[in-house]
């Protein structure tokens, strides 16, 4: 369903940017990025046990969140954080923070993609987080997902882009050498994921991340991620399937609304 102009306008007049009438905005990624994660906070009410999702496009949903308590416009809100870094990002914002031990149902997740596909199956985790987004997103009744359009696919790893797979340190070689081999009719190429530095990356619960990077399409998703999951050293890994209960996409001047 496309979101109706008005909304669209509406979602930028709260960015305080002119509608693209004429001439036209040209907005950056990033603001296509705020944009969604505004409209997605929408659905936040007072009250509510929210998923706070990690990465660039979720920070402005943060944000957001942030603000509008400071404003008074929400009250009563738990936070449940994916990541050490939105924690972070939480706590310097005043909003309450809570877990999955104490909030094993939450109301509403937010949170970004790498990768969309036509069903509303996600790949995420480039950002490293996963795992606790997989934990507190699965926990949701209502999982809003936000991208801008270029992370829109036909198919899962057709942005060319990697599946992370989340996986434990010991013995790192042997998993990502049998996750490499799951995939070898998609000419799959694991590479342990580094930090910049030349060490691997870890993740917030202490794993290393190897991406897969697959040149065919994997088939059957749900087939795929059962085979990766039986593997003794994975942890989890970024296929979302089936989690997402609405996608919010900014792709200005046109915003895409998919429920
Ligand atoms: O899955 C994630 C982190 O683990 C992010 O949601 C995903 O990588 C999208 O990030 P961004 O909004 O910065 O493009």
């Amino acid at each position: 369903m496309a979101i109706a102009w008005s909304e669209t306008a509406a979602s930028m007049e709260a960015l305080s940017l002119s509608p693209p009438m004429s001439p036209p905005v040209i907005l950056t990624q990033d603001e296509l990025k705020k944009i969604a994660a505004y409209k997605a906070v929408e659905f936040v009410e007072s009250g509510m046990v929210l998923g706070l999702g990690t990465g660039s496009t979720a920070k402005h949903a943060v944000d957001r969140i942030g603000e509008l308590l400071r404003q008074g416009k929400l009250s009563n809100i738990v936070g449940i954080p994916t990541s050490k870094k939105t924690q972070e990002q939480a706590v310097s914002l005043g909003i309450p923070l809570s877990d999955l031990d104490n909030y094993p149902t939450i109301d509403l997740a937010i949170d970004g993609a790498d990768e969309v596909d036509p069903h509303l199956n996600l790949v995420k985790g480039r950002g490293g987080s996963l795992l606790r987004e997989k934990m507190v997103e699965g926990a949701c009744k209502k999982f809003v997902c936000i991208v801008d359009e270029s992370k829109l696919v036909k198919h899962l790893g057709g942005s060319g882009l990697a599946l992370p797979v989340e996986i434990v340190p010991f013995c790192w070689k042997f998993t990502a050498n049998k996750l490499q081999k799951l995939f070898q009719g998609s000419d799959c190429v694991a590479k342990l994921r580094n930090d910049g530095e030349g060490k691997p990356f870890v993740t917030d619960n202490g794993n290393y991340i190897v991406d897969l990077y697959l040149k065919k399409e994997m088939g059957d998703l749900q087939v795929a991620s059962d085979a990766i999951l039986r593997i003794a050293g994975v942890v989890e890994h970024g296929m979302f399937l089936d989690m997402a209960t609405t996608v919010i996409v900014a792709d200005l001047p046109f915003g895409i609304y998919i429920d």
